[in-house]
């Protein structure tokens, strides 16, 4: 039994017509050679071309389907009829105003030849797929172009590291934890670590491991580095430190700051051996103050050790005593044997003075054939045995040029401070004053200054202890 009327009755034919004009997808039929037959007048919804429209065209190909599609689905349309076996595509369809219409066509072969064609609107579900399709293109983009931005910042950061690694100074930095983020070799070299260590998310790694066992003065430098944190700063100043073994290092920290006004994010340290400057330096501070010939301190450093002497004498209440000596008969070995011999004489007496003097006693070579000793806390009658040693020292020796001995004598003037002047000017003309009359009395002597240190009058008197205002 069946529900629907007999076919090919004007019913049936009505019906057919009704339940075509419900379907929602396209149903189409060819007849042998593509030629289409009947269309379902749901493809105007879809196309805005009518069923009559597509029936009455020469080729519904042409009207229907996509220039770009076209040569594709007729070539599934004939393989369909000529293979017999059917066939699912997708496929665009061209719609009146121009734009596609994505649907999933089904082709079947018909019994009697031809085609049977449906197609469903896909273009909803196609429009999700372009999306997705193209959510997941951008995401390759990004993920492409975050690699990118990684291999360029590892490329950066080993090309920093390795400038930083190359470079002589020391640099730590540290965050606000006081755990280290980076270091240098520089920074291990000079704190002593071996060279492999890494210090990365230690904890007062400097402090606690090196300062105290490789410092000269730990507990200055701890000191040093707590006044640095809490101050106010944010680039400290230079602070020089010594280690044990003998080296100098300066050092230098800067607060980092973050993008946000007033967020630290730690604190960079930056040390400098400066041991090899500081040397070099001193060198060349102790070369100018040397004589070139005999290696003695020149006249330069005797005005600052002499200003130096007093200023310690009068800050302790003592004394300062003052021996200028000038060699006598000197010119003549110079004018008879040469500047080269005078030259010798001057050498082994610096040599043989040298001998003669104290530790805490300082010899000069103050001019030509001139010399200065600075006695610290030396006593009248000390200063005057000191000054006739000098002489006998002087006297005593011998040299032979050309075969012929030849030999000088020293005049000695005597100064004291406080008792012949209260300052290095006046001192040394005191000692000037003593040495003149030494010269005058005979040479191959010494003298003492007349002078008294509470005024600038020249005393007549040639004893050194009578004007003296002190006790020694
Ligand atoms: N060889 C040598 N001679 C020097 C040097 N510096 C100065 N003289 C000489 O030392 C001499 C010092 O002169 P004087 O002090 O008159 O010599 P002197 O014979 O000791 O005379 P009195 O001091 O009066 O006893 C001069 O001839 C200078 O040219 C030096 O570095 N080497």
């Amino acid at each position: 039994m069946s529900a629907c009327p007999a076919p090919g009755t004007r019913e049936d034919v009505e019906l057919l017509a009704e339940i075509a004009l419900g379907v929602r997808s396209v149903e189409a039929v060819f007849l042998p050679g593509l030629a289409l037959r009947w269309i379902s007048p749901s493809i105007e919804a879809l196309t805005g071309f009518s069923a009559a429209e597509c029936v009455a065209a020469a080729d519904a190909f042409e009207l229907l389907v996509l220039e770009d599609d076209r040569v594709f689905c007729r070539r599934m349309a004939q393989r369909v009829e000529a293979e017999g076996v059917a066939q699912a595509f997708e496929l665009r369809l061209c719609a009146r105003d121009g734009h596609a219409v994505w649907v999933q066509t089904h082709l079947r072969p018909r019994a009697g030849g031809g085609l049977r064609l449906s197609a469903e609107h896909i273009q909803a579900r196609k429009a999700t797929e372009f999306t997705l399709l193209e959510t997941v293109a951008e995401l390759r983009r990004q993920e492409a172009l975050r690699e990118l931005y990684l291999v360029r910042s590892n490329d950066e950061r080993q090309r920093l590291a390795a400038l930083l690694n190359l470079i002589r100074l020391g640099i730590l930095f540290i965050d606000q934890d006081r755990r280290v983020l980076y270091h240098n070799r520089a920074m291990l070299e000079i704190w002593g670590y071996p060279p492999e260590t890494v210090l990365v998310g230690c904890r007062d790694a400097v402090l606690k491991e090196r300062a105290p066992v490789v410092l000269a003065d730990p507990a200055a430098y701890l000191a040093h580095i707590a006044s640095t944190v809490r101050g106010k700063q944010s680039i400290s100043e230079e602070y020089e430190f010594h280690f044990a073994d003998g080296r100098i290092v300066t050092d230098r920290s800067a607060v980092v700051a973050g993008e946000e006004a007033g967020r630290r994010i730690g604190r960079l340290w930056i040390y400098e051996d400066v041991t090899l400057a500081r040397r070099t330096s001193m060198q060349l501070v102790e070369l100018a103050e040397r004589d070139e010939l005999t290696g003695l301190y020149n006249r330069r450093r005797f005005h600052e050790e002499l200003g130096r002497m007093l200023a310690d004498a009068e800050r302790r209440g003592g004394r300062l005593g003052l021996l200028a000596f000038d060699l006598d008969g000197f010119k003549p070995i110079n004018d008879s044997f040469g500047h080269q011999a005078g030259d010798e004489v001057l050498v082994r007496l610096a040599i043989e003075l040298g001998r003669t003097v104290r530790r805490n006693e300082t010899l000069f070579r103050i001019g030509g054939d001139e010399f200065a000793l600075l006695v610290p806390e030396g006593s009248a009658d000390g200063l005057r045995e000191l000054a006739h040693r000098l002489v006998e020292t002087v006297g005593a020796m011998r040299f032979v040029f050309e075969g012929r001995e030849a030999g000088v004598t020293a005049s000695v003037g005597i100064a004291r401070f406080p008792d012949n002047a209260r300052e290095g000017e006046a001192l040394v003309a005191a000692a000037d004053e003593a040495l003149y009359r030494a010269k005058s009395a005979g040479r191959n002597r010494a003298e003492v200054s007349g002078r008294r240190g509470d005024e600038s009058a020249r005393m007549p008197s040639s004893n050194p202890d009578e004007p003296a205002s002190r006790e020694d």
